[in-house]
């Protein structure tokens, strides 16, 4: 059953409609012009509503365009006279979904009606889908203030800790972890607890922004400063003024800005891009990365006075699969928060769901996590997540192998040096340190052994001559 709005001021034509469309068991309001039309629909919205073209003083065409400005998502059906289409068209163009010509049969205003009443609930459904990314976009917004590191497994409960005794500090910090291990959530805690918690918490990645203009984000620039400088505009510095800036991916500051940068954390202050005034700032700095700092350091491509600068006191979070006691947890608490959010009544998880997740080796570590229970929830539709809710990935995870499953942050030579140094020191442990047994263990040839010893500082380099090999 639909709710139908009839628009018509020929009223045998009207009585006729009315009774079809009763029949066909819908909910129908009949009125004889346009402005009734109007203010009836204004009271109570139609599903669809049905309107001769020509009617005085307000026509057809113009309760399509009011109905249509008011509500986008109206539903209507025009009716024309013999031959004069061009005017069904007009009304097309206005928005109206379909035209009757007269005279019709009770079949045609069925067909036409009940097409319109699918397409008035599909519009619908994508209505609701659009209230609800608007819920879930201030959702996001309001994800953005703080909610607390979940996770109270050993290694989580050190990362607490220094949070804690860190925050009232003004001490520089560098989060040190994997993508999605919770950096930026670190950064807000710690501002959270620190003395500056009612300024403002500022960030910024520095991967995100383009070399040219990151400059000009740090610090603000000039009017006129380069093409397309308008008027003055502030830097992320001087937003975060007396509170705290987060420069998240701080590894892929290009050089010409880490100077500038290593300037303000030595003198607190910095002039505009195309100024002459020098600004003074405070502000707290915290910066992330998920690089090896000290080896772009060593390849010079990272300045090493200003890797000091930033790494007063390092924070290292560890990736989700060296705390697995964490997922329980971490996926209990996304289930708690997305669940209202996306409408499902889930508390959940079925015991081999939960097993599953537990397995699962997450290289996109906690925001993967995240991910994969909003999506499940959206296929769940009992009060428990089932395995079958589960994304493709985690439902036929690979057995664990033990090695390491690339996540784009470290090239293969990496993980590749890793695993041979592994393997090394456990041949080195296994023959006691004795470095000839250790290379016939692994199989190469004492000098390429000790030239693995020396390059992964297994061994100081001059040593490799005490066993006279
Ligand atoms: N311990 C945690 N408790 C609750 N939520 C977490 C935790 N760790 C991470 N998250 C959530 O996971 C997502 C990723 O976290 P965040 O953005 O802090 O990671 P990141 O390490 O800064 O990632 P990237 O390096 O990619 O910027 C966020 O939605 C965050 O809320």
């Amino acid at each position: 059953m639909a709710r139908i709005l009839v628009a018509d001021d020929h009223d045998a034509l009207r009585e006729g409609m009315v009774i079809t469309l009763a029949r066909l068991g819908h909910d129908v309001l009949a009125v004889r012009g346009g402005a009734e039309a109007i203010a009836a629909y204004r009271k109570r919205a139609a599903d669809v509503v049905v309107t001769d073209l020509r009617m005085v003083p307000v026509d057809g065409i113009e309760v399509v365009r009011r109905l249509r400005a008011e509500d986008p998502d109206a539903t209507v059906v025009v009716i024309s006279a013999h031959g004069t289409i061009a005017t069904a068209v007009d009304a097309m163009r206005e928005g109206a979904i379909d035209f009757l010509e007269k005279p019709f049969s009770t079949e045609a205003l069925r067909a036409r009606v009940e097409k319109a009443i699918e397409i008035a609930r599909e519009r619908r459904g994508a209505q609701t889908a659009r209230a609800r990314a608007e819920v879930l976009d201030q959702d996001r917004v309001r994800e953005r203030e703080p909610h607390g590191l979940v996770g109270s497994s050993e290694p989580m409960r050190r990362v607490h800790d220094q949070i804690r005794k860190v925050a009232p500090t003004d001490a520089t910090v560098l989060v040190l972890g994997e993508s999605g291990t919770g950096k930026e959530l670190v950064a807000r805690a710690i501002h959270d607890a620190s003395l500056r918690r009612e300024k403002p918490f500022v960030s910024i990645s520095c991967a995100a922004i383009p070399e040219g203009l990151l400059e000009s984000e740090l610090f603000g620039h000039e009017r006129g400063a380069f093409t397309g400088a308008i008027r003055r505009k502030l830097g992320r510095f001087e937003l975060a003024h007396e509170g705290t800036l987060f420069l998240d991916e701080v590894g892929e500051i290009p050089p010409s800005v880490q100077v500038k940068l290593l300037r303000v954390l030595q003198e607190r202050c910095f002039e505009r891009v195309g100024g002459e005034e020098t600004v003074e700032t405070d502000v707290r700095v915290i910066s992330a990365t998920n690089r090896d700092l000290t080896r772009m350091v060593a390849e010079g491509r990272f300045r090493e006075d200003l890797y000091y600068r930033l790494n007063v006191v390092p924070i290292q979070l560890p990736p989700l699969r060296e705390r697995p006691g964490d997922v329980d947890e971490l996926a209990h608490a996304f289930l708690a928060r997305l669940a209202p959010r996306i409408g499902r009544r889930v508390t959940s998880f079925a015991p081999e769901a939960l097993e599953l997740l537990r397995r699962h080796p997450w290289p996109g570590n906690v925001r993967e996590l995240e991910n994969v229970v909003e999506q499940a929830l959206v296929f769940a539709d009992g009060d428990a997540v089932r395995p079958q809710d589960l994304p493709e990935g985690i439902r036929h995870a690979p057995a664990p192998t033990g090695l390491p499953v690339p996540s784009g942050d470290r090239s293969l030579t990496d993980i590749l040096e890793d695993l041979e140094q592994q393997l090394i020191l456990a041949a080195y442990e296994k023959a006691k340190g004795v470095k000839a047994e250790t290379a016939r263990l692994l199989g190469i040839k004492p000098s390429a052994l000790y030239y693995k010893l020396e390059k992964y500082g297994i061994v100081k380099q001059g040593e490799r001559g005490e066993e006279g090999a």
